[in-house]
């Protein structure tokens, strides 16, 4: 899976694999650092804001992640926060353990918030981010569209949010959620791109997982997993004990990509409990 121009003189992008980055929950640590040998140095890792979690073992998480020699990159879930100072004490916590720099900014799942801030929007209106020594934010992105929120109200978003990052100088990208299908990614690439919002992309995909858990987080997240799509996939409905990696994703994501029309883009690893495997995977894609 390297990088060349095809027939058609298109240009495939660099190195989707190249420079990718994964996402572990605060529990996964242990396996990060067993793992480590295998992921190379510089790697971003998102630390995902689960409600299971307290803010401890998030910063934790963070810390160690530096400690590897990894880029540490925390999600903020704006409808979890309680207040305004619960904000500020996460923000300096991490500040500390140097893993400030670059975070997520996401709404998050509870129906109602449990504080003051609605939506990442509010967040990032505070202020308070570059304030703290955040210089580059992350937001999220649906190419399938959201079970909870409208077309039309997700695009508004983004467009805000990436407006109050530029009025104050933080860089952003945009990292979607993973999918099955790479239809709805270029689609909506293309449509991010007609907006004229030029921001990095990370792609989200699952790591190899088993086929049970995968359709487990699909179902929980609203993912299409419908039989045509995971069939495309690889999944194998009939094998629910089997696992399955994103081979096929990845290669049609390559054919179906050009650097000129959708700009940079690169995948993001959900590792979903398996950090280790997912690194494995890599590894090898790399020298396939
Ligand atoms: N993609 C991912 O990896 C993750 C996604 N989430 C999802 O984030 C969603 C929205 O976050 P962003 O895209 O950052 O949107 P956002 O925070 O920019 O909000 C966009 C709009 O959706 C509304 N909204 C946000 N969360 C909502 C919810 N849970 N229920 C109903 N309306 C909601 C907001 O009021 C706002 O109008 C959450 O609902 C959650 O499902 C949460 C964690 C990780
Ligand atoms: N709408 C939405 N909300 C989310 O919270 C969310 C997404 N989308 N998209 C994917 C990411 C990644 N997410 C997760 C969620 C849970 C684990 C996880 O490991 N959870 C269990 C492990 C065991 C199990 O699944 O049985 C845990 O220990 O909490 C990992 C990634 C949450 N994320």
């Amino acid at each position: 899976m390297h990088s060349s121009t095809d027939q058609a003189g298109r240009q495939a992008p660099p190195g989707l694999l190249d420079t990718v980055s994964l996402e572990i929950t605060g529990k996964d640590v242990k396996e990060l650092r067993s793992a480590a040998a295998q992921i190379p140095p510089g790697t971003r890792v998102n630390i995902t804001f689960l409600g299971n979690e307290n803010m401890a073992l998030r910063v934790e998480a963070a810390r160690v992640v530096r400690e590897l020699g990894f880029r540490p990159v925390p999600h903020v879930s704006a409808r979890r926060l309680r207040s305004q100072e619960d904000l500020k004490d996460y923000l300096a916590a991490l500040a500390e353990a140097d893993a400030v720099e670059e975070i997520v900014v996401i709404g998050g799942d509870p129906p109602e918030p449990e504080g003051p801030f609605p939506d990442a929007l509010s967040v990032i209106s505070t202020g308070l981010l570059g304030a703290h020594g955040v210089r580059h934010v992350n937001v999220a992105g649906y190419p399938e569209g959201h079970p909870k929120i409208d077309d039309d109200v997700l695009w508004k978003a983004v467009e805000q949010k990436w407006a109050a990052l530029r009025e104050q100088n933080l860089a952003c990208s945009v990292t979607t959620q993973f999918g099955f299908d790479t239809g709805p990614v270029v689609a909506w690439i293309e449509k991010l791109r007609a907006r004229e919002i030029n921001s990095p992309i990370r792609v989200g995909v699952p790591g190899p997982a088993g086929v049970q858990r995968l359709l487990r987080y699909a179902r929980r997240f609203g993912v299409q997993s419908s039989a045509s799509v995971v069939q495309k996939y690889g999944l194998s409905l009939t094998g629910l004990l089997g696992t399955a990696g994103p081979n096929r994703f990845v290669e049609s994501l390559e054919t179906e990509l050009d650097t000129d029309r959708h700009g940079d883009v690169s995948l993001h690893f959900y590792t979903f409990g398996g950090v280790r495997a997912t690194a494995e995977w890599i590894q090898n894609a790399r020298h396939e």
